[in-house]
């Protein structure tokens, strides 16, 4: 059976024997086997003329109510008029044997239930319509307008046959159509026979026509507008002249009703046979107006009604023959999309619509979004644009100034003249040249008539931020004065010191900012190791600060930040005795330590895990402690270098805050007093023999005017010549070698991280960082001084660095389970070369990285470092945090350290 093709429903049902059957004791020869199976068990002669058992889809017998006989043999078809499907219920059967009894019943009981499903489903809109016609004697009459005449039968192409003029009552509610129905009732032909006191004299069509849309539009499939009807035909009951007794206008009737059941008959045993045979449709009006009901496009259900009484066999036998008929009839139901005028209208304008937005943004569901995101786009590219613009414009900058230095100081000594100048300028601006003007550097072929031009240079009102920014530290730089004046604990020693140098100390101490780190590093790393053997001592800061506040000390030296805000210097120091940059270096008595910025700025020294926090080295490192806080300061970047460390975050956070309320830098100095029998000796870096003597020793070669340039000549750097290391800052170096010497600088870094146990994060930022960039040489020759002066001097605290290397380790061990997954940890495995299955696959591994100085294996490490250290994946870090933005350990701001 084709899609949509299926047979009529078709059931029997059996009526009780009524009174006047009983009366007669005329009983009941037929019984119900089954429930779908009925059976003859009467006696008569004919018996075997015909079959004795009949199967239907559904069998009722007389207990059966009509409930039952609806949910069972109608109501499927009558509610796919819902659906947009045609449907028809039919109850054939001789007079008197129940048609209208259950007719009625299934009528009012699919009205309900059509209504019910209504209330259920209000996003679609219903519209219901009822009409009613009865074909009385062959003519079709309007049963809702009785004064109607006779209504003609039409042809329409499209409808099929159409009764003219039939009224067509729009429903308002349930209400309505109960009444209308029973309007029908009352119209109806009926007349009394021999058989049935109210016996139909027509055959009668209530029609109830159901349009449904969706009230919103809900997309293509769900936005149909669906039409059908269903048609509850009560016929007239064939019926014997003789049983009925009728005569005159009951015989007429008779006559109609059986010349059109007849045909009725005629046309669905036509149709049972199924071909294409002729089917007499238009022989009846019947026919004709329910041609689509039968074998057309709808669903049907036929209802034989039968009487049990053995007077009525032949008319019995003549229904199941019908029956049996009708079994066979296949019908070709289909839903019924139809559209009024108005829904069409309104559906194309909504396709229109859909399809000028579809073209305007081909391939967009969601035109709007896509232009949202495209616009987003577009701005994150420009913004990109910008920032790639500023870099670039600053890189070059950089580099220009960083040129211009190297031919500076490659010309030779800078004359007194020039130093003098800077001492008056400071002097008389009250204030460090906050930013060298570009123009002075430009070129150094001019440059000492561009520094006549610069006289007052010093009282621009410049950014101090810009001194500080690794910037402007390019300014000349002094042979044979290679170190920074060293500020002393002691007041006199400082002053004397001052005067010594107070010809060059300004350019030097700027120059030591930018290009001395090493020494800067150093004092960071005694910072730390007086830090951490004062751990007690720091953590109460509250109790702290006030005891040293009490306890004032002259002669211990403020460490200055370089990024304070100007405007909260409130205290400035004397300028008579400060020779170098002034908002760097001052005396304690002189102002408060104010420093927002710079504990900011602090993040970004270098780890100093080579200096093993508990180890017993009280050293410090000749120069005064310089601050140069980066242009951009990544806070994430510092917390990652740090993920364990706990205490170092709020370290950091207390340094703020302290601060930012003003500490003084009695304070500061307290927190570097060697232990706590010793705080009458605030800040004396003396108390540290080692320290001491090596400072001493500094000072002295120094003071000698020896050969060394500012950062490779001196005694204490003869390491880094020792490994062969280019040491002048000041060389230009041919453009085609830089690829050759980057390497090896390379190489001889990484041997040098190796052996100075360099913090493991470190070495990756670095690597990753640096990859050959030429402006990149000034970064990598810092890293290779400090390491190589690191290596040369502190062979104690490399060896005790191990310890921190170790905690880095074990900080990685944990990252691996929080970073990486199953399968990239058992990959690592198998790639590292460690079993899959063997304990301590983790510790393994994080014991394995960093451990060997061959390109491939650093550069494993440095990518799984990057991967398990979460911003170094995110490029947070910046290049300056490695070579100019010489910064104190935060925990380096609350003391300092002097020199006698
Ligand atoms: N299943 C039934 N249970 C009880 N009574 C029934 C049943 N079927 C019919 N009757 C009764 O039988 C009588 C005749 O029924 P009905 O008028 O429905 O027959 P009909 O087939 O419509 O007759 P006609 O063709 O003459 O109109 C009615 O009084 C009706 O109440």
């Amino acid at each position: 059976m084709a899609s949509g093709e299926e047979s009529i429903l078709v059931s029997v049902r059996l009526r009780p024997v009524n009174a006047r059957e009983a009366e007669r004791g005329d009983g009941s020869d037929w019984e119900c086997a089954g429930p779908t199976t009925l059976m003859f068990r009467g006696n008569i002669p004919e018996r075997a003329m015909f079959p004795a058992t009949y199967t239907y889809d559904r069998v009722f017998n007389p207990e059966c109510n009509t409930c039952q006989v609806y949910e069972e043999g109608a109501k499927q078809v009558a509610m796919s008029v819902l659906s947009g499907i045609n449907s028809s219920i039919f109850a054939y059967g001789q007079t008197s044997s129940g048609k209208t009894y259950t007719m009625v019943g299934i009528t009012e009981r699919s009205m309900s239930d059509i209504y019910d499903y209504i209330d259920k489903h209000p996003e679609r809109e219903f519209g219901l319509k009822f009409s009613a016609m009865e074909i009385y004697n062959e003519a079709v009459r309007d049963l809702l307008n009785p004064d109607a005449t006779q209504l003609r039968l039409l042809d329409d192409p499209e409808k099929g046959t159409v009764v003219e003029k039939l009224t067509e009552e729009t429903l308002r509610d349930k209400g309505h159509l109960l009444e209308l129905l029973a309007v029908c009732e009352a119209q109806r032909q009926i007349g009394e026979t021999a058989l049935n006191e109210t016996s139909s004299r027509s055959h009668q069509i209530l029609r109830l026509t159901i349009e449904s849309s969706a009230k919103q539009f809900m997309g293509r499939g769900n936005s149909r507008t669906l039409m059908a009807c269903v048609n509850f035909v009560d016929l007239a009951g064939s019926e014997r002249a003789s049983q009925t007794q009728s005569a005159g206008m009951r015989l007429k009737e008779g006559s109609h009703i059986n010349r059109s059941l007849l045909t009725l008959g005629k046309v669905i045993r036509q149709l049972s046979k199924g071909g294409n045979g002729h089917i007499p449709y238009r022989d009846s009006k019947l026919t004709r107006i329910l041609q689509s009901s039968l074998g057309g496009n709808a669903k049907t259900a036929i209802i034989c009604t039968m009487s049990p009484a053995q007077c009525h066999i032949e008319q019995s036998r003549n229904t199941l023959l019908f029956a049996n008929c009708a079994k066979n009839v296949v019908t070709n139901a289909q839903v019924n999309v139809v559209m009024s005028d108005k829904v069409l209208v309104k559906h194309l304008q909504r396709e229109l619509a859909r399809l000028e937005n579809e073209l305007k943004f081909p391939g967009s569901a969601s035109c709007s979004t896509h232009a949202e995101v495209l616009r987003e786009k577009d701005e994150l590219i420009k913004q990109l644009e910008e920032q790639l613009k500023e870099l670039m414009e600053q890189r070059d900058t950089f580099q220009s100034q960083l040129d211009n230095f190297r031919r500076v100081a490659s010309d030779g000594n800078i004359d007194e003249r020039t130093t003098r100048r800077w001492d008056e300028q400071n002097r008389s601006s009250d204030s460090l040249p906050r930013n060298m003007s570009e123009d002075l550097l430009s070129s150094s072929d001019t440059y000492d008539a561009s520094y006549e031009d610069q006289d007052d240079l010093g009282s621009k009102s410049l950014d101090t931020s810009h001194v500080c920014n690794g910037h402007h530290h390019d300014l000349e730089i002094p042979k044979g004065t290679t170190k920074p004046h060293q500020q002393t604990t002691d007041e006199h020693s400082v002053s004397g010191l001052h005067q010594q140098r107070s010809h060059i100390s300004d350019s030097i101490e700027v120059y030591q900012a930018s290009s001395m780190p090493s020494s800067e590093l150093l004092v960071e790393h005694c910072n730390e190791v007086i830090d951490s053997d004062h751990d007690g001592i720091d953590i109460d800061e509250d109790k702290h600060g006030e005891r040293m506040t009490a306890d004032t000390t002259d002669s211990a030296i403020k460490l200055y930040a370089c990024d304070s805000d100007p405007s909260s210097d409130t205290e400035k120091p004397n300028n008579d005795e400060f020779l170098g940059l002034k908002r760097c270096v001052i005396s304690s008595r002189d102002s408060v330590l104010t420093r927002s910025k710079s504990c900011r700025a602090s993040f970004m020294v270098i780890p100093n895990s080579w200096f093993d926090a508990s180890m017993d080295m009280k050293m410090t490192t000749p120069g005064d402690i310089f601050k140069y806080a980066p242009p951009i300061r990544p806070e994430k970047v510092r917390r990652s270098l740090y993920p364990e460390n706990g205490d170092c975050q709020n370290d950091l956070s207390l340094d703020c805050s302290v601060a930012s309320e003003g500490v003084t830098s009695d304070t500061v100095v307290d927190t570097n007093t060697c232990n706590n029998e010793e705080e009458g000796k605030i800040n004396d870096i003396s108390c540290i023999p080692e320290v001491k003597e090596k400072v001493e020793k500094w000072r002295a070669s120094q003071l000698e005017g020896n050969q060394c340039t500012l950062t490779g000549g001196c005694s204490d750097m003869k390491n880094a010549k020792e490994v062969g290391t280019d040491t002048s800052m000041t060389t230009v170096e041919s453009p085609s070698r830089w690829p050759i010497n980057f390497e090896k600088k390379q190489k001889e870094i990484i041997e040098l991280w190796h052996e100075c146990n360099v913090s493991i994060v470190h070495r990756t930022y670095f690597f990753l960082l640096f990859k050959g960039d030429k402006a990149d040489n000034i970064y990598l020759e810092v890293e290779h001084r400090r390491l190589t002066f690191i290596k040369g001097s502190f062979s104690a605290a490399v060896t005790s660095s191990l310890r921190n290397l170790r905690n880095e380790r074990d900080m990685l061990y944990r990252q691996m389970l929080k970073k990486l997954h199953l399968v990239e940890r058992e990959s690592l495995y198998t790639k590292w070369g460690i079993d899959v299955n063997s304990k301590q696959r983790r510790l393994q591994l994080s014991r394995r990285i960093w451990t060997q100085t061959n390109m491939e294996h650093v550069r494993e490490s440095a990518a799984l470092v990057a991967k398990l250290v979460e911003h170094l994946e995110k490029g947070q870090a910046i290049k300056e945090m490695f070579g100019l933005s010489f910064t104190l350990n935060p925990r380096a701001d609350r003391r300092s350290f002097g020199w006698q």
